[in-house]
């Protein structure tokens, strides 16, 4: 927690400036009771008008003094507070996206959004109570002590029976609703997490009649997190009735000795007066101080758990020094290369070598869980692999500026990925800068210039969120002029025709090979079809290669291969 303070340093002047208003409300709250003593016993009981007036507007003066400071104070510290979340949010956010895909799957990504959001809050408001509560409240336990003490020694020990019962109170009550406050963020990212899948699966949980499971699933984690707040709430519903009984048992004890004392001669009405305002005071500011107390754990337990994303290391990093090659061709060569998903209990690929050089397409093809995808993820650096190497123009990956190497790559993923904007706006997220043209051209030969010009705006339709305003055939397509706008020196595409049927697919790959002639062009297929002319064909099984080389020469060579192209042959011929 200590450790999230320090982003408050920028605010010092301000945190400051809180601090001395805070400092100011106390002491004009600490010598109000002192005036209103006055006034019982010099003015009322003398009956001097003048000095009820007198002493009257000077209670007024100190009473607005210490309103305006509060005021101001209120407002400063809720400036503060809020911008402590906002730097914070985007520090954590900024954090999160430099993690490789790994350090993501680590955390989960409802467990990142929890973090990003409810545990920041938490955060944030405790730091708003602490710039409110931490002169106030000890100013005002020690200044109430002091002026009790000063009004009436012996009255006094009366605070000496009641403060010891309070915090035991308090102690008992913060003992048992601690622990839960912290269960409570675990919960909640338990919620959270099937939130996410219930509203991203809903087809699916459709489609399988699954509503009533899936309701089931909410409700349960959802009871699960209410039952621990009902039980944290209840716990702390009970602190403020016991703390006005004791408040209120402690008025009758003073009042009880304080007129026993008044009629002996030792002490007069307004004194008596004060004394009561001052012990409500150092009562209400203990009360005051041990809600905050309590918060801090809460808040302590998000703070670890925002921590430990800013402290994680990315594992993956920019070389230092870092490299860049003399000429920026495009091509990419694996040398030995072997990876595995930590955890897992093989390599997803090993021993893989190949060169994919510049104007020529290099093909992957394998059964489905043969490492296609791993393979390609390697070379923007998604992972970084366990052995070997993989050179781009001659120079490690691992030794260049992540932002450089990926610049040169253009990424059409398996799974079509949109954000909410329009065509365009998708379009332009390859190339911030491309003029029109360029995205009309980049959609031409994506073959999506058809289908988008059918929609009503054209170029300028909104996409919704997550893209599904658009077929999945669509979405793929407008994926891929995303690439072809960025004109990158590498051309990844992972399987990302499988949603487009025979005749657009063939369309696409003679307009593509025109626009790629001089990049290097990686193709993962399931289709033979989709690559029996590409230069290189690469076949991998279980994870590593079982052949190399042309169409032709693979069907002589290559067991696996002609496994593959049989069994596709004969569903052709079957269907
Ligand atoms: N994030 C991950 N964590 C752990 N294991 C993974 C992960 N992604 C893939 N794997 C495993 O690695 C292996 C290779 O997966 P990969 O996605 O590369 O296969 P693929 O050939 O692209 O398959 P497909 O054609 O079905 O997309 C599989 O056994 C898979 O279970």
């Amino acid at each position: 927690m200590l450790k999230l303070l320090r982003l408050l340093k920028p605010y010092t002047i301000s945190v400051a400036v809180v601090l001395v208003l805070m400092f100011w409300q106390s002491l004009s709250q600490l010598y109000l009771p002192t005036l209103m003593s006055d006034i019982v016993d010099n003015g009322i009981v003398h009956g001097d008008i003048n000095y009820i007036l007198r002493v009257g507007g000077l209670m007024l003066l100190v009473a607005a003094a210490g309103t305006a400071a509060a005021v101001v104070a209120g407002f400063l510290s809720a400036k503060i507070a809020a911008s402590f979340g906002q730097v914070l949010r985007s520090k954590v956010f900024a954090r999160v996206e430099s993690f490789s895909l790994n350090e993501f799957n680590q955390i989960g990504t409802a467990s990142l959004i929890t973090r990003t959001t409810n545990d920041i809050t938490q955060v944030q408001q405790v730091v708003l109570m602490m710039l409110r509560l931490a002169v106030r409240a000890p100013m005002l336990a020690i200044g109430g002590i002091i002026m009790a003490v000063a009004k009436d020694a012996k009255l006094s020990l009366v605070i000496v029976v009641v403060i010891p019962v309070l915090a035991v109170a308090i102690f008992i009550i913060a003992g048992k609703g601690v622990p839960l406050f912290k269960k409570m963020q675990a919960k909640l990212d338990q919620l959270n997490l099937v939130l996410r899948e219930g509203l991203t699966g809903i087809r699916v949980i459709r489609a399988f009649n699954r509503i009533d499971y899936e309701q089931k699933r909410f409700k349960d984690a959802n009871l699960d997190l209410t039952d621990t707040a009902v039980r944290v709430n209840a716990i702390m519903a009970a602190l403020m009735p016991i703390m006005m009984l004791i408040l209120n048992l402690t008025t009758v004890a003073i009042i009880w000795f304080g007129s026993i004392r008044i009629d002996y001669g030792h002490m007069q009405v307004g004194d008596l007066m004060a004394f009561i305002q001052y012990v409500m005071q150092i009562m209400f500011s203990l009360i005051m101080l041990s809600m905050l107390l309590m918060n801090i754990p809460r808040a302590s337990a998000s703070a670890a758990r925002i921590n430990e994303l800013l402290d994680m290391v990315p594992e993956i990093k920019d070389g230092e020094p870092v490299k860049s090659a003399a000429v920026k061709s495009g091509l990419v060569e694996f040398r030995n290369v072997t990876y595995s998903y930590p955890g897992a209990a093989k390599p997803a690929i090993s021993n893989i070598s190949f060169t994919a050089k510049p104007g020529e397409t290099t093909a992957i093809i394998g059964g489905t869980g043969s490492g296609k995808s791993t393979l390609v993820n390697l070379i923007p650096r998604f992972y970084d692999i366990d052995s070997g190497s993989i050179l781009v123009d001659g120079v490690d990956i691992r030794e260049m500026a992540q932002a450089d190497l990926r610049s040169q790559i253009g990424l059409v993923p398996q799974k079509a990925v949109l954000f909410s904007g329009t065509i365009a706006d998708n379009i332009r997220y390859g190339k911030e800068d491309a003029t029109n043209e360029e995205i009309k051209h980049a959609a031409e030969v994506a073959q999506a210039t058809e289908f988008i010009f059918g929609m009503k705006d054209g170029f300028n339709t909104v996409i919704a969120q997550g893209g599904t305003n658009v077929s999945g055939g669509q979405k793929q397509r407008l994926a891929v002029a995303r690439t072809l706008v960025r004109k990158p020196k590498i051309f990844i595409f992972d399987d990302c025709f499988s949603a487009l049927d025979f005749k657009t697919e063939a369309k696409l790959r003679t307009a593509l090979k025109k626009e790629t002639v001089n990049a290097t062009v990686l193709m993962v297929a399931q289709r033979v079809n989709s690559i029996m002319h590409a230069d290189q064909i690469i076949v991998l099984d279980e994870g590593q290669i079982a052949g190399i080389g042309r169409h032709k020469e693979l069907l002589r060579s290559c067991r696996v291969y002609r496994e593959i192209v049989t069994s596709q042959l004969a569903e052709e011929e079957s269907a």
